[in-house]
């Protein structure tokens, strides 16, 4: 692929456009909002000028309600050779194109299984994709099949994203994208609903817990009731199901609650209600891929101390390398109203004994 168009410059075109733009695809940049196609090109995503003619590829990345149309009218105007989308839901654009009359060999869904809660060009980052999902949804038969040469330009973009590709069908794809995607969103909007009007004194007392099951309710509202309006059977399927989860466990606990639990038996099988939803919990954690999309990996957490001061982070990776360890993922936990965190260094465990020795010696605090 040597051109290609990226239409709707936010945080997932931007991050398509930088990653191909850095291995040497000329790359045309273009949003309704002429000032997010310019910020995108200053970060060095490509150039906002229109191609002189039609490019290899025509990358749509607007909001779900708006790729249809979108994507008719760059076919209309013939501005590329094939055309993909980049939705997180795939069944409604395709039936959607159709009703247009739009000539669907030359379209191919797709969906890359990465992002974050920020949007627009600024948060867009050129390894977004690396290692992740990015389901293709091609369609087989003569009569609005997927061309083979759109097909393999789409082959070609995921490897240039350093993604990996999975075949799905349209359908399949949003019934599995409301199980890992679309009703996690919801609960963790849900969880964070709660702190809205708490008072400040239980807010004060957030860790990290928390933290972890709410980032993504910083998500944009209006991105998120196009991509639920577009998929909302399926989504209503999996939350029926946890609300079957939540019904029983709030009998559990109010079985727990009630004076004379401990008369009628009440307490185990209230406990015993608990227990099982806690352990199903650990059993389908324990499915989700690790690193790269390989089976879940053991590792360790060497925990070290850190001061709220420019350099610290550089320092502890620094440090990190020079013992010779390769940090397989960080997190850092911020310890309220103090200019101190606690960084958490996730590593292999037979490095780890190694890393905490090095640090020690290098001066920093670990923490058990
Ligand atoms: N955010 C994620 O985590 C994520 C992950 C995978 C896929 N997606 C999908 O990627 C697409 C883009 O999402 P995003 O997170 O980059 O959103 P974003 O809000 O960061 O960017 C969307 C961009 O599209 C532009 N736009 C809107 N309507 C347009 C139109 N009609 N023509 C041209 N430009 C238009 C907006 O100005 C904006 O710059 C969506 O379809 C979304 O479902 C998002
Ligand atoms: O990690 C995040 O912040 C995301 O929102 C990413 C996420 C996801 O649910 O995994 C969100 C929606 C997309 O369609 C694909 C990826």
């Amino acid at each position: 692929m040597r051109t290609a168009l990226v239409i709707g410059t936010g945080l997932i075109g931007t991050s398509v456009a930088l990653a191909l733009a850095g291995r040497g695809v000329r790359v045309h940049l273009s949003d309704h909002d002429p000032g997010q196609a310019r910020t995108a090109a200053a970060l060095g995503a490509g150039t906002d000028a229109e191609p002189d003619g039609p490019v290899d590829l025509a990358v749509i990345a607007v909001p779900p309600a708006h790729v249809a149309a979108t994507l008719a009218d760059a076919m209309r105007r013939g501005l590329a050779r094939g055309y993909l989308d980049v939705a997180s839901v795939k069944g409604g654009p395709r039936r959607e194109l159709a009703a247009l009359g739009c000539d669907l060999a030359r379209y191919l869904g797709t969906h890359p299984m990465a992002g974050r809660e920020r949007s627009g060009p600024l948060a867009a980052t050129a390894d977004l994709f690396e290692g992740r999902p990015w389901v293709l949804t091609p369609v087989g038969g003569q009569a609005g099949g997927t061309d083979t040469e759109v097909l393999n330009l789409a082959l070609e973009l995921v490897a240039l994203c350093r993604a990996v590709p999975v075949v799905m069908d349209a359908d399949d794809h949003d019934r599995a994208v409301a199980l890992v995607s679309h009703t996690p969103q919801l609960l963790s909007s849900m969880v964070a609903a709660r702190l809205e009007e708490a008072d400040e004194t239980a807010v004060r007392l957030c860790g990290q817990g928390i933290r972890d099951v709410t980032r993504i309710a910083a998500s944009d509202p209006r991105m998120w009731v196009d991509i639920l309006s577009a998929n909302p059977g399926p989504v209503a399927d999996v939350l029926a199901a946890v609300a079957a989860d939540l019904d029983e466990t709030v009998r559990a606990l109010r079985a727990l609650e009630s004076s004379d639990a401990e008369r009628h038996g009440a307490r185990e099988a209230g406990i015993a209600g608990i227990e099982d939803v806690l352990r199903r919990g650990n059993a389908g954690r324990d499915r989700v891929p690790g690193k790269h999309g390989a089976a879940p990996a053991a590792y360790e957490v060497v925990a070290v101390l850190i001061g709220d001061q420019p350099g610290e982070l550089a320092r502890i990776f620094a440090d990190a390398g020079r013992a010779g360890v390769n940090i397989e993922d960080v997190r850092i936990e911020h310890a309220t109203g103090q200019q101190a965190g606690l960084i958490q260094l996730t590593v292999e465990p037979q490095a780890a004994p190694g890393l905490t020795a090095a640090l020690r010696e290098r001066g920093w605090s670990i923490r058990q």
